[in-house]
Order: C-alpha cells, then structure tokens, then sequence
C-alpha cells in the first residue's frame, strides 16, 4: 500500500517537472492581450446564389510581419469561392503579411447555397512580429443570415388543407402538437411561382417527435428547405378509463370461473372440440397481426424508396448542374492563353575563338548560320488567380516564354493570348545605370517600369525603407552589392498596388535570408490580393511552397503540366 502511494508521488512529480521543461524550453509566445481577431460587420444579411465578400481582420498592439488563420463554415449552406486558401471543405487558411501594420485584414468571398441561419468562425489565428516572437487571438464567430433565392418561397403551408396560422415564407422550421391517434397528415405547400417544384417527404407519423422536410426548388436549381416538427403525444389512460379496465378484467375473471366450471362439467370431448377452437382462434389473430405488420413495413419500405430514388436523382441533376457551371466558369476565365508557340532564333554555326578568326570570317565571307528552336510548339493555359509555376533546367527556354506572354517578343509560329495592360513583369538587375546614384536610378527604374514622377515621389520613403537603403542613397550604385542592387529593384518593383497579372522572373532568392522571407511575404499578400502569377525559378521548392501549378519545359518543348508536387517530383527525377 505504501509502495503504491510512493509510486503515484513519482508520477505526479515526473509530470510537473516535464511540464515545467515544456514550458521554459517551449516557442516564445506572447499572451493574447492586445490580439483581437474580428470581422468586418457584426452580422451579414446574403442572398442564396450570389457571390458575397466577408472581411476578416487581426489587430494588435505592436507591428505584425505576418499573420496566419483558419476560418471555418459549414459548407452545406456555403460555398467557397475566393480570397485565400482552401485547406479542407469547410476551412480556409489565410495567410497574410502585416507589412509593419498594426492591423491586418483579407477579404474571403462565399457563395450561400441555402438559405437560413449560419455562422463563420476565425478559429485560430497566429501573428508573428518582426522580433519573430508569436502571438494568438480568441476565437471569432459572426452570423450570417441567407435570404431565400427568388422563386424558392412558400407562400403558404397547409397541414391537412388547415392553413398554418403563424407560417411565414422566410421562417423555416415549425412545431405543431397533435394527439396520439393522429397517424397520418398530409401537408401541402403553395409555392410562390407556378414554375416551382415542392416536395414532402413524409406525412406517415410515430408516436414522439417527427420530422418533415419541405423542399422547394426553383427554375435554376435552388433549394429551400422547410422543417415540419410534428410532436405526436403517447397514448394516456386516464383515471376513470383504467377503472374501466379494471372492472372488465374482473368481470373476464368470473366468465372465466364461470367457464371454467361449465367445461369441468362437460364430456372430453366437448372439452377437446374446445380447446381446439381456442387454438385455432388465436393462432389466427397472430396470423392476422403479423399479416397487418408485413404489409405496413412494406408499404413504409416502398415509400422510403420512392423517397430516395426522387432525393438522390434531384441531387445528381444538382450535382451536373454544379459541374457545367464550374466547366463555364474555368472556360471563362482564362487570363493567359498560350496557343502553339514557337521561337526561332539566328545562331552562328562555329562560334570564332578569337577576334581575329571573327574578321577573316567576315571578310571572306565564311560566317554560315542556322535556326535554333528556343520554344517547340508549347501550349498552355493560366486561369484567373492561379499561381503558376516554370520549371526547368539553364536554357529550356523559360525566360523567352516569359517575354513572349508580356510582350517583349514576337513568337514564330502560334500566340499568346492576353490582356498585356494587367501585366506588371518583375525582372532584377535590369534597368540600373551604375554610375547613377541609388536616388537617381529610383527614378530611372520606375519610369522604365511606368511609374509617373509623382507616383515615385509619394512612394520614395517607402521604397527607400523597404530596401534598407537609408543612409545610402546618395551613393552610386557602382558602391553598392550585388545584395543591395537586387533590394532595391525589388522594392521599385513591388512597391505599386496588386496588379492583375504578375510575372517573377528568379525574384523570390534576393537579397541575405531576412530579406528573403520580407519579400516572400510581399509576393504572398499580392497573390492573395487575387492575382494571376507566373514564377518562373530554379528552386522546386519555391513552386511547391507557393504554385496551384506548375509547367515543365525542357530544351524548348512543354515536358509536363500540371500539380506542383508531380511535375517537381518528374522534373527532380531527370
Ligand atoms: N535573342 C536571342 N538570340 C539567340 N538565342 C537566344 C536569344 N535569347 C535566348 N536565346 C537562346 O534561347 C535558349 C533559351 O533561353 P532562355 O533565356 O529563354 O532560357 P532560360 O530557361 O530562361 O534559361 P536560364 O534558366 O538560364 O535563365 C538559350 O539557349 C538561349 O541561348
């Protein structure tokens, strides 16, 4: 008994000291004091079928560098359509740069699928400060209300023709109470067009709570559903009904006494005819009760069936109608269409070793060339707000892609489709005059990209800062690193609001390991902004990390396309 109680002291003590090492050995983590995840409104009012943006927001009380968070949503009344990343039906995950704000914020959008009453959650949220420590925030919950879709209403709901007094079309579930010998109602609904359909799905009622659903569906497919409760009460014998009862039973007794006496008193045979007639008579009401019993069973399944057959073929035409939309809508939103393209370019045949070689070619007229293919017949295509990723090895032909889709270069053979205003093209160590101070080529650099004077200098404090270049900037660029050249173009380059489609030629490995993930969070919180990407990189786990898909090209022709983590993994292979 003592070498038990010892025993259980050691296990307690062994806990408290490994939860004491947790604790001081474990991730530096502020408390919660200043963290507030919320939303932008305190309720949303939506509309079944159309597309509706929510804001979610963190706010804190020191700068943020980066935050993260999981919104979840109940995905039977939503549908999730944009703004972040879908980690699992019904959670999106966020990630954003603070960019030194104190408060950071991304806008999701959903489309409500059903109307009704639902809620969206901020389930975790994590903001990392540019020290690196973590903070976390409580969780969040805002209501969300969907209206119905038009043509989805029920003007009125009838419980055996006896119009439900308190129905109203954008309430959607009732409780009626009725008596235990109610067995059956029939419900019927009138919908407000003629072109609705309204189903019910069950009038046959057990003793207890019941429950009938109400569908209505419109011409385009919309749902509403109506709960019927139904509280069917269990059959009570009342005081004077159980006297009753009583008194027949004992009056049964005396019959049987009675009988009992009449049948001693009779033959054998009498008694035997009987007994049999007894037998007979009650095996024929079990008969009759397990006839009774089949059939209503069977009569149930039949109609469950129905029931089932009409739910699951309403649900395949719903599902059909989902998948063309989504069909449509891909179809519709291709950004970037690159149909067939080919590039040749003029390459000298023997390359001259010397200068020298290079004039008594040219003089005796000896220099032959040929054609080489830089891009063989390549075709793809980018959707809307996919981040696309190129791969592939020095000299496949990435870069002359590139130039081609922004225009840069006109293709041989075949074209790229695209709208060439949206594009803005990053591309480092282009663009500098070295002799020009780092001040000087700000103003230099943005005019090639396109910025206006005015824009450059609003912007110029914050390029300036972005780049760490303070104190430097009446230097020539001569003076500077190769590290300090590539902050400063990626600051110019980054430093105008989110365009439409955004090209990265090798920019996300600038600058020392710090500057590196400050510019992988600029990139992140523009393609969250809900941009089209290319990232063309050598580096496959800057594609698998960041990409939704990744193209292979190998000298010039289109290897694969596809998922980031196949087509890395192929290409790794070669
Ligand atoms: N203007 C040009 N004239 C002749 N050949 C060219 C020209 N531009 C590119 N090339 C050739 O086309 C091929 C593809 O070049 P490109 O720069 O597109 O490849 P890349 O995949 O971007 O290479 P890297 O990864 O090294 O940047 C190379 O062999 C290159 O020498």
């Amino acid at each position: 008994m003592q070498r038990k109680g010892k025993k259980w002291l050691a296990v307690l003590f062994t806990a408290a000291v490994s939860l004491t090492v947790v604790f001081l050995t474990g991730e530096k983590e502020i408390k919660a004091a200043g963290e507030t995840a919320s939303f932008g409104s305190e309720s949303y009012e939506w509309v079944q079928g159309e597309e509706s943006p929510i804001g979610v927001y963190v706010s804190s009380d020191n700068p943020v560098y980066f935050a993260e968070m999981t919104v979840v949503y109940d995905p039977e009344m939503l549908q999730y359509s944009s703004g972040a990343g879908l980690e699992a039906e019904g959670r999106v995950r966020v990630e954003t740069g603070g960019g030194g704000n104190t408060e950071v914020s991304q806008m999701l959008y959903f489309i409500p699928l059903r109307s009704g009453r639902t809620e969206i959650t901020i389930e975790s949220v994590t903001v990392q400060y540019e020290s690196g420590e973590t903070a976390s925030a409580a969780a969040a919950s805002v209501p969300v209300t969907v209206a119905l879709a038009e043509g989805c209403a029920l003007n009125a709901l009838a419980i055996d023709g006896e119009p439900l007094k308190e129905f109203r079309p954008d309430t959607f579930s009732y409780t009626l109470d009725v008596g235990a010998d109610t067995e059956r109602i029939t419900v019927t609904g009138t919908p407000e067009a003629d072109t609705t359909t309204v189903s019910v799905s069950d009038t046959e009622l057990a003793l207890g709570s019941n429950t009938i659903q109400i569908t209505t569906t419109n011409e385009e497919g919309s749902q509403a559903l109506y709960t019927l409760t139904v509280n069917r009460a269990e059959p009570a014998k009342s005081p004077p009904e159980q006297k009753m009862a009583e008194e027949e039973k004992g009056t049964a007794s005396k019959a049987e006494v009675i009988q009992e006496k009449d049948i001693e008193s009779g033959t054998a045979a009498e008694k035997m005819i009987l007994f049999i007639l007894l037998a007979l008579f009650f095996i024929l009401v079990v008969l009759l009760l397990i006839l009774i019993h089949i059939l209503r069973k069977k009569r149930r399944y039949r109609y469950r069936a129905v029931n089932k057959r009409q739910h699951h073929k309403k649900m395949q035409d719903l599902q059909q109608k989902v998948t063309e939309n989504l069909q449509e809508q891909q179809e519709e939103h291709i950004e970037i269409d690159v149909q067939h393209v080919t590039m040749e370019f003029k390459r000298e045949k023997d390359e001259a070793t010397s200068i020298k070689e290079l004039l008594i070619r040219t003089i005796k007229k000896q220099r032959s060339y040929e054609m080489f293919k830089a891009l063989d017949d390549v075709s793809f295509t980018v959707h809307k707000g996919e981040v696309v990723g190129i791969i592939g090895t020095n000299g496949s032909g990435k870069s002359t892609l590139l130039k081609i889709i922004s225009g840069v270069l006109a293709p041989t053979k075949g074209k790229a489709v695209v709208d060439r205003s949206k594009i803005q093209l990053l591309t480092l160590g282009t663009g500098f005059d070295f002799e020009l101070t780092g001040r000087e080529n700000v103003y230099l650099n943005g005019a090639i990209i396109g910025y206006t004077k005015e824009f450059i200098d609003e912007k110029y404090e914050e390029i300036v800062k972005f780049a760490e270049l303070e104190g430097f900037m009446e230097e020539k660029v001569r003076n500077y690193s190769s590290g300090m050249v590539s902050r400063l173009g990626f600051a110019i380059a980054t430093i105008r609001d989110t365009p439409e489609i955004l090209i990265l030629d090798e920019v996300l490995s600038v600058g020392d390991m710090f500057f590196q993930k400050k510019s992988t969070a600029r990139i992140k919180e523009m393609m969250n902004g809900g941009s089209t990407v290319l990232i063309v990189s050598h580096s496959t786990s800057v594609i698998k990390s960041n990409c939704t898909k990744a193209v292979w090209i190998e000298k010039g022709k289109l290897r694969a396309v596809g998922e980031p983590e196949m087509v890395c993994e192929a290409y790794q292979k070669m």
